[in-house]
């Protein structure tokens, strides 16, 4: 049972405030529960909070202040509790930073927000018009149902004072209605499709684990286009059929709009959205709603997490390999790995779908840590592309080209024969590079050590680390020469430009997460293409997750090679995801399909591992040796990233933690660095790494604690400490 404080006991409150401890007040008048979301005075202000438990009552208690107010929002669960602290914990977190995570929806605590909605009322109208009538028709032909101003007047084709004109005369009643109504139930007598052998196996499978209970988590390993999504829907609906609610965790906010459509398909209903595209008022609604149970599906990113579930029943994490679940900025956490903390703290289940599973997660698999489910062929009759290498080393290349005549020759092909092809570069903008050939100087951020990325549609150059952008000169920022900048390497608008020049009639869609200003444009585009409106789409990594156009049957990877090397080391297991997931694109219908990858070095192992598609082998191999370098999933990494405006500082604050280093000995760890990081400086903060490298089971979170609590935090220093890197930049 929830434990009840009176009016007046000393409860302890967790606030959303910068403090490294919770703060006693006394309960209120009326008392109030553990989890309950609070005011309370912090000096002159009045802050959110809640009530994390029994007071310490280590403060003198002539002083302890009252709180002000209970808000009126469902009270936090122990079990979401348990989850922030715990995150915080593994994260290095301080928790009032985990609780604004919790706290992120607008006016938590202010009574329900109401609206104007408008029915069918009784009057007659003294004049009738075409326009009325049409009001009045429409209003009859739904009944009793009531909408909102904007809606009656797009129903019926009118203008809003039309409307408004009949709400005066009674014709239209016009009466308030709460903003924050319940999602529409799904409707789980529907039939979904007919599942094959081995879906039907699975879905059975994870259904079976809903059934039993309790917490536990699957890898669903399907390649592209073997219907995974179909599977975990029936999960899905097994979870809401047993009384739960489920979380679909989705890696890129561009695909969520696809994803709702396909859901309402399924079950005849819209899930609730949750992501930073969301409108404020729908984010009230959807956090109060999932909190009093009247959401039975979130679709969302990662911070969807955080959300106060009533009964949590499934967490499914869609491409779980996928780069963008780990936060980079801010609190830095893993949604994957959260979501199977969350899942295990509240007894549900957890099910990581991807065709090239993160090693991580496959090496759990494979110790029995996880169920393991496999789907090995596509739906219907499509097949698995076939993977083919041109050897660019025997290709003419003339200067600025980059699509070779291999290549060329197989897009013309399927051009003839009606069907798409795609041409895949992972760099967006123009051209990575600006050059003055007056100076030889590269144009670079003024804030940043980095390139300014030439954006040719927008007419503008962007710096990808700060977001800064300005005008494109022209004129070089340096030497002042007129006319003398130049471009210097692809990224996708110049291959569009390519695609354009050696294809004059096909049509070209270029996709790229820069050129679309909000997900329904983007949706709108992928829709397009996947109805055979263009011919050729040229693309970053955004085309490489789960789209389907069924008439794509080619694509061609401009650059192979191009994450194989820097510091990354998940190179080879990111390289081969990535193009395997690009390559799964081509061949989802009848035709089959063909990826052709340019590449300098078509002997490298992990370019073999590709071409030859034993994914089992390629895992097993980056497994062997993992394991022998004892690195992750074999052995345990955390970064730490110092950064100030003075570069002898972090320098100095580097050294000293190197100095230092007996809190990490003591548990066997090693520390690399300092070192400049590989980006030395982002918005005119100098950046110095250090990394931790410790055995799998060591006790990594406490050792790191208390070796970096023995920095003194000066002037502009700031440490932000990284367990389980995926970015060493
Ligand atoms: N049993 C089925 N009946 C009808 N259509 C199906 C069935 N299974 C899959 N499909 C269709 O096949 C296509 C691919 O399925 P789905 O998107 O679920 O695959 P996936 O494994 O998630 O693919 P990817 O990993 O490439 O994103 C979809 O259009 C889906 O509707
Ligand atoms: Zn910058």
């Amino acid at each position: 049972m929830t434990e009840f404080f009176d009016e007046g006991t000393l409860v302890a409150v967790l606030t959303t405030q910068p403090l490294d401890r919770t703060l006693d007040y006394r309960a209120p008048e009326g008392g109030c529960f553990a989890g309950a979301f609070v005011e309370v005075p912090l000096g002159p202000r009045k802050v959110l909070g809640v009530v994390w438990g029994p007071g310490a009552g280590d403060y003198d208690a002539s002083k302890v202040r009252s709180v002000i107010r209970v808000l009126d929002a469902p009270a936090m669960r122990e079990e979401m509790q348990a989850f922030l602290s715990r995150a915080a914990d593994y994260t290095l977190t301080p928790l009032p930073a985990m609780l604004r995570l919790a706290t992120r929806s607008p006016g938590l605590g202010d009574p329900p927000s109401m609206r104007k909605v408008y029915r069918l009322g009784h009057g007659t109208p003294d004049r009738v018009t075409a326009a009325r009538t049409r009001v009045v028709e429409t209003l009859t032909e739904y009944g009793g149902l009531a909408f909102t101003l904007k809606e009656v007047a797009e129903m019926a084709g009118v203008s809003t004072s039309v409307v408004k004109g009949l709400v005066a005369q009674g014709v239209v009643a016009e009466e308030d209605s709460p903003r924050d109504t319940p999602f529409a139930p799904l409707d789980l007598d529907r039939a979904g499709h007919t599942l094959t052998e081995d879906q039907a196996a699975a879905a059975q499978a994870l259904a079976d684990g809903i059934g039993a209970g309790g917490y536990g988590t699957t890898l669903l390993q399907g390649v592209t286009g073997s219907g995974k999504t179909e599977v975990y829907l029936e999960a899905v609906a097994a979870a809401v059929r047993a009384g739960g609610q489920a979380l679909v965790l989705l890696p890129e906010i561009a695909l969520t709009e696809q994803f709702l459509t396909r859901i309402d398909e399924r079950f005849g209903a819209k899930p609730a959205e949750w992501h930073s595209g969301v409108t404020m008022t729908e984010r009230r609604r959807v956090w109060r709603m999932v909190a009093e149970g009247q959401a039975q599906v979130v679709v969302g990113a990662r911070s969807a997490l955080f959300l106060p579930y009533q009964r949590l029943g499934l967490i499914v994490v869609d491409e779980e390999h996928d780069t963008s679940y780990k936060q980079e900025d801010g609190v830095l956490y893993n949604a994957r790995d959260m979501a199977v903390l969350r899942a295990s703290i509240c007894g549900a289940r957890v099910v990581l779908a991807s065709a090239t599973p993160s090693l991580e997660s496959w090496a759990n698999a494979q110790d029995g840590k996880y169920a393991h489910l496999k789907l090995t062929s596509r739906f219907g009759d499509a097949v698995l592309p076939e993977m083919r290498a041109i050897d660019m080393r025997g290709e003419r290349m003339e200067a600025g080209r980059w699509v070779s005549p291999a290549l060329k020759a197989a897009v013309a092909e399927r051009l003839e024969r009606g069907e798409q092809a795609l041409l895949f570069i992972n760099r967006r903008g123009y051209a990575p590079v600006t050059l003055c050939r007056a100076c030889g100087q590269q144009i670079g951020c003024d804030h940043c050590d980095a390139r300014m990325v030439e954006h040719r549609f927008l007419k503008r150059l962007m710096c990808h680390q700060c977001g800064e952008s300005r005008p494109m000169p022209d004129a070089c920022p340096h030497c002042e020469a007129e006319g003398r900048l130049s471009a210097v390497g692809p990224g996708v608008e110049r291959l569009t430009e390519e695609a354009a020049a050696l294809f004059p009639e096909a049509r070209i869609a270029t996709l790229s997460s820069d050129l679309f200003g909000s997900a329904r444009a983007l949706k709108a585009e992928i829709e397009m293409i996947a109805d055979g409106g263009a011919d050729i789409i040229v693309g970053t990594q955004l085309v490489a997750k789960g789209h389907n156009f069924p008439k794509l049957t080619l694509v061609g990877v401009i650059d192979a090679d191009l994450s194989l090397h820097g510091s990354d080391p998940r190179a080879a297991e990111r390289t081969f995801q990535l193009m395997q997931q690009v390559a799964g694109r081509a061949g989802r219908s009848e035709a089959p399909g063909v990826a052709m990858l340019q590449t300098y070095q078509p002997e490298h192992a992990v370019i073999r591992a590709i071409l030859g598609g034993d994914q089992e082998a390629f895992w097993a191999a980056e497994a062997d040796e993992r394991r022998a370098a004892a690195v992750p999933p074999y052995g345990r990494l955390a970064g730490i990233i110092l950064s100030s405006t003075e570069l002898a500082e972090a320098h100095d604050a580097g050294a000293f933690l190197a100095r230092n280093d007996m809190p990490l000995r003591r548990i066997g760890a090693q520390v690399f660095g300092p070192a400049p990081a590989p980006i030395a400086r982002v918005r005119g903060r100098h950046r110095i790494r250090l990394l931790v490298k410790a055995e799998k089971r060591a006790p990594l979170q406490p050792a790191l604690a208390q070796w970096v609590a023995q920095l003194r935090l000066r002037g502009s220093l700031r440490v932000a400490v990284d367990v389980d890197p995926q970015s060493f930049l």
